[in-house]
């Protein structure tokens, strides 16, 4: 990991140490996801089965995985296997349930009741990573609060695994979560699925959901065009961000560094240590713990761009949390309940040392699928609300009209908007 001393820094070399990789934003990159994504818009399920050949290099017989397909692969499970999902899946449901918003109703002045009340998106889009791992729970993460919500079409697009099937623990708990259908396919012509619709898959009014940078990229692109749909978020490769003092314990500092470093090459993991001799024990520590993991070689290369900042000051640690945004804020501190409120931007807080980061990307209630690149400066993770839209609904009485009706006049007449004024002049006229 590069080692900066935050101190010692000057302003832009903080900036700089702070920046992460072009990945994301790299015009080979977007190039390419642009021409996976017009191809998908022009020629459907044939370009869907060819860039599956080409990027997942497998010949798919059928896109759509059956019903019964889905149901045999939880049938198959053990039975420890299904409490295990049960159980991730009862959390999460309990977590944004309690998330439910109550209707509001609000007579902003005598006869002028304003209301808002929820109403579920039709059809989500929900893809669920698979590239380098099957992210079972992903599918939860997804499939879960749309159901809460009340979204009626609930659509899964994951890509297959190199036997050209859907790994069974994500079709078992497809099943278990009620998902209404399921594709095999995934990256940025999965994205492009959703979002134009294809002759088997249908068009999606909004796609929820992390991948990799072409799915990630894919995402923003799609959100941009004239009618395209509406995402979620920007959820690219995993962050994470450690804070780290004395009371720390090394081995704990480092396996959840390396969490997130074995997701992706291009995972971003950043720490913070309150000196350099924890600096050096997180770093042995990683080393160590490397030499276990199957993933090494991912982490390995990921950890090429990690960093690590030597920061002793209170203030400073929360500067450079705010400034970097991370996804995920691992706070491993002494009194960490207090750095809490000072944090204005991270996807989500893990707070003392007995919160291992995995249990929220399993199991614990609240959502993995979180903000990356900085994106958690104007982004919220998933949360129930992300499956809502809100409808204003307002109602005047006779009298309401009558107080309020005068200034609506006046603005209109600003605004020099005659119809706008003749609607409520002719009501009031009316009332006469
Ligand atoms: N931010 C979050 O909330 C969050 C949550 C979970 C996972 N993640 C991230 O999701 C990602 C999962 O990545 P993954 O790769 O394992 O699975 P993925 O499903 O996101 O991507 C796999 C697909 O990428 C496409 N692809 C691969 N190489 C390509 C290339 N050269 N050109 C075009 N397309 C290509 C293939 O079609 C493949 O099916 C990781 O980066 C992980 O960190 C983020
Ligand atoms: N850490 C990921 C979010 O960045 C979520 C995840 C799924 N499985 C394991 N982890
Ligand atoms: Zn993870």
């Amino acid at each position: 990991m590069q080692r900066f001393d935050w101190i010692n820094l000057t302003a832009s070399e903080r900036i700089t140490a702070l920046a992460r990789p072009a990945a994301i934003s790299d015009a080979t990159l977007i190039d390419g996801v642009k021409t996976i994504l017009s191809d998908v818009k022009l020629n459907g399920n044939e370009a869907l089965l060819r860039f599956t050949q080409k990027f997942d290099g497998v010949e798919l017989d059928a896109l759509e995985v059956s019903a019964s397909a889905m149901k045999a692969a939880w049938d198959a499970l053990s039975a420890a296997d299904q409490a295990v999902i049960e159980r991730a899946r009862r959390n999460i449901k309990r977590f944004h349930k309690a998330q439910i918003p109550s209707p509001i109703e609000v007579e902003t002045e005598p006869g002028v009741i304003c209301r808002r009340e929820a109403r579920a998106i039709e059809t989500a889009g929900l893809y669920v990573p698979g590239g380098t791992a099957p992210l079972v729970s992903t599918l939860l993460m997804l499939s879960v609060p749309a159901k809460v919500a009340g979204v009626q079409n609930r659509i899964v697009v994951t890509p297959p695994g190199k036997d050209g099937k859907v790994n069974p623990m994500i079709l078992a708990a497809a099943f278990r979560c009620k998902v209404t259908r399921l594709f095999a396919v995934g990256g940025a012509q999965a994205i492009g699925a959703l979002a134009y619709g294809t002759e088997t898959i249908p068009k999606c009014d909004k796609i929820f959901g992390p991948g990799n940078a072409w799915v990630a990229a894919a995402k923003s692109l799609v959100a941009q065009e004239a009618g395209g749909p509406a995402i979620d978020m920007p959820a690219g490769p995993s962050e994470a961000m450690v804070l780290a003092d004395s009371s720390a314990n090394p081995a704990f500092v480092a396996s959840d560094l390396l969490s997130q470093a074995e997701h992706d090459t291009v995972a971003q993991v950043v720490c913070v240590a309150e000196n350099q001799a924890i600096a050096d024990a997180v770093e042995a520590e990683i080393e160590k713990q490397l030499e276990t993991l199957s993933r090494a070689k991912i982490a390995r290369e990921s950890l090429g761009y990690g960093r690590m900042f030597i920061a002793e000051d209170r203030s400073d640690i929360i500067d450079i949390v705010n400034r970097y945004a991370p996804e995920h804020l691992i706070v491993q501190l002494r009194r960490p309940e207090t750095y809490v409120g000072a944090i204005r931007h991270a996807g989500s807080i893990f707070v003392g040392p007995w919160t291992p980061e995995s249990v929220g990307d399993y199991a614990s209630g609240t959502n993995h699928t979180l903000p990356t690149y900085g994106a958690a400066r104007a982004y919220s993770g998933v949360t129930l609300n992300s499956f809502l839209k809100f409808i204003s609904i307002q109602r005047l009485t006779k009298k309401g009209l009558k107080r309020l009706g005068p200034v609506v006049e006046r603005l209109a007449e600003m605004e020099g908007l005659d119809a706008h004024k003749n609607a409520v002049t002719l009501r009031l006229e009316a009332l006469k």
